[in-house]
């Protein structure tokens, strides 16, 4: 699928993975919309990338994706300024094992309610046009990170749910794809005061930080060219992509069948 004059949306966009998300859609023609908590960053990004890109190329909306509300009139406003949804990032997300209610409404909540909203523009037996949902987990959606695990269970949730969908897409001909990155550790703010977001678990953030160097940190750009193959790549649907420092892999997982 090429990207050009294609319709985005991405949560969590203003920062980190999103906005490098966000900036990769736009130089490759397509239209974004920005749903992220953050207003004023927000604001001030889109008006840069309008200029970097063209005028009404980009569009914030104020969004928490904690609230299906807001989903709901957020890609209801995407719908009605630029003609559609093709593609759906959805990207948003927390770690903070101490509140970590939060955290499942953010991480997989989120990524529920935004796959769920998206399909109603998007699915082919509703009228939609199809397209293609990505969301984003991490290494921590495959193996149990101890330090984490109420971000691990959200994660794994992300890969489970995702994987399903392709199926459940395929089965009932929705003509929408399926798919999740699972980055390992990535330079972004995401990786600041590690230790403060482990709540009961912070004694092991020494373990975690062990971790980061025996892995090393990505960039964001290595996370979008994962994003990028899973676009536009049409065989790709239910696969879940793992990216770390060397290199990219699909993930095999045990069949039950
Ligand atoms: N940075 C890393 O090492 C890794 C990050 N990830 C995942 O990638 C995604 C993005 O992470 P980063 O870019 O690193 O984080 P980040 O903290 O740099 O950026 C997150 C963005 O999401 C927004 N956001 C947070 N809560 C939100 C909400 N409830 N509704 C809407 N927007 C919200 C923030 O305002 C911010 O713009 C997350 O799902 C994270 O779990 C996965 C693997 C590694
Ligand atoms: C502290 C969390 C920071 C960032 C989370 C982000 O999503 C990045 C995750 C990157 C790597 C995930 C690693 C997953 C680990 C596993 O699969 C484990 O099975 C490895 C085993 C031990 C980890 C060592 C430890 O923490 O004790």
């Amino acid at each position: 699928m090429a990207l050009n004059n294609k319709i985005a949306v991405v949560t969590g966009a203003v920062m980190g993975i999103g906005r490098a998300v966000t900036e990769t859609l736009l130089q490759h023609g397509a239209k974004v919309a920005l749903l992220d908590v953050n207003e004023i960053a927000g604001k001030n990004l889109t008006e840069t990338l309008n200029q970097q890109h063209g005028t009404g190329k980009a569009l914030f909306l104020k969004c928490d994706v904690q609230s299906e509300q807001e989903i709901k009139d957020t890609f209801q406003k995407t719908v009605e300024t630029f003609g559609g949804i093709d593609i759906v990032c959805n990207n948003a997300g927390i770690l903070n094992e101490e509140t970590w209610e939060k955290a499942v409404s953010t991480n997989l909540m989120g990524v529920i309610r935004g796959t769920y909203v998206g399909m109603e523009h998007m699915n082919k037996l509703t009228g939609g046009r199809g397209g293609v949902i990505i969301n984003m987990a991490s290494m921590a959606g495959i193996g149990p990170f101890p330090s984490c695990p109420v971000y691990t269970a959200t994660k794994h949730g992300v890969v489970g749910f995702t994987r399903a969908m392709g199926a459940a897409s395929e089965a009932s001909g929705y003509g929408i794809r399926f798919n999740v990155i699972c980055p390992s550790f990535v330079q972004t703010d995401f990786l600041a005061n590690i230790p403060e977001k482990l709540g009961r678990f912070s004694h092991l953030a020494d373990a975690a930080h062990k971790l980061v160097d025996t892995l090393g940190i990505l960039s964001v750009s290595e996370v979008t060219e994962c994003f990028l193959e899973l676009a536009t790549d049409e065989s790709k649907n239910g696969e879940a992509l793992v990216v770390f420092p060397k290199g990219k892999t699909y993930a095999k997982f045990p069949s039950v069948l």
